[in-house]
């Protein structure tokens, strides 16, 4: 659905895009993490057509993005800081996203409106910070996207409110397939909507996953052994991270979880348990392997 190839960006002399390449499945959630200036709000900018590339190709629905009307009346950009005309209520803007986006649905601006319960008469400005995100959410909603692209989406709105907009994310995914592509500096934020995650860092792409691949191939585990030593065990697994308390070794280990206990078993340990792993720590390790300082990408 989105296909991003080997597309690079400059400002000026400066490269902030380098070499990225990535591609989202229609109806997948895509995480797009990274650091302060890492190039996530460039490579949206990219794919929403916005900015023009420098090397490289991005077809979304198959066709490029760039000056291409018909493909941007079927797809949404909510940027980090939503840009409304400043005299407009929300029933005027409305009406000009109607003009704009071939999908709109009334019905659904309708019923979304007891979703936010904001007063569509009233002048988008006049709103708090996070009440005007929830306008350009019920905006952006309304227009049936095919193709959704959220800039740091949740910034400024509370709890509850994050909460219903993500699962009113989740049931257009689940229902008419739309695909999402979601920037964050915070991958918790994150987590519980997202199925694949791509990490960007100093404008490339340093890892890329499915999330439910990566929950089936790292594991921690304690184990102890009396008197044998950890030495063959260690030669047989793929251990990433390995700290000692006491008499117990904890390891983190990739592999599959059925050939880790396996081997672990033959050695007759006196002590074997799998512990939960959250999902930051999955990164951390895996970064870790890869030789990269991860703590100000996942914070
Ligand atoms: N219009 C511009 N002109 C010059 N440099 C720019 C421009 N837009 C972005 N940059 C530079 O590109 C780099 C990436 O910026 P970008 O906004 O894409 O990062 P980001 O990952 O979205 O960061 P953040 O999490 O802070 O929003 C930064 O070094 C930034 O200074």
């Amino acid at each position: 659905m989105i296909e991003v190839k080997n597309i690079t960006k400059s400002f000026e002399k400066e490269t902030v895009v380098n070499d990225v390449s990535f591609h989202v499945e229609k109806g997948s959630i895509y995480g797009l993490l990274g650091s302060n200036g890492a190039g996530k709000t460039t490579v949206m900018r990219l794919i929403s057509g916005i900015l023009k590339r420098g090397a490289g190709s991005i077809h979304v629905f198959g066709e490029e993005i760039f000056e291409n009307v018909s493909v941007k009346h079927r797809l949404v950009f909510i940027p980090d800081t939503p840009y409304f005309f400043p005299q407009y209520t929300v029933k005027q803007l409305s009406r000009y996203y109607r003009e704009m986006y071939s999908n709109w649905n009334e019905e659904r601006y309708q019923k979304l409106k007891n979703v936010f319960n904001l007063n569509e008469n009233k002048k988008v400005h006049q709103f708090s910070k996070g009440m005007q995100r929830q306008v350009t959410f019920w905006l952006s909603l309304s227009a049936m996207p095919d193709v959704l692209i959220l800039d740091e989406p949740f910034d400024g709105l509370d709890a509850v409110m994050r909460r219903k907009i993500k699962s009113l994310i989740i049931q257009d995914v689940a229902e008419r397939e739309m695909t999402v592509l979601i920037s964050s500096h915070n991958l918790r934020e994150v987590e519980d909507i997202c199925d694949h995650i791509g990490i960007l860092h100093n404008g490339e792409v340093l890892l890329e996953r499915e999330l439910d691949d990566l929950k089936t191939d790292i594991h921690k585990i304690q184990v102890a052994f009396g008197n044998t030593a950890i030495g063959p065990l260690q030669r047989r697994l793929d251990i990433l991270y390995q700290e000692k308390r006491g008499s117990v070794h904890l390891l983190i280990v990739r592999g599959q979880e059925e050939m880790i206990n396996k081997t672990v078993e033959r050695y007759s340990p006196i002590l074997y348990d799998r512990l939960p792993l959250t999902l930051e720590e999955i990164f951390i390790y895996e970064m870790g392997d890869a030789g990269y300082a991860i703590e100000n990408i996942i914070v």
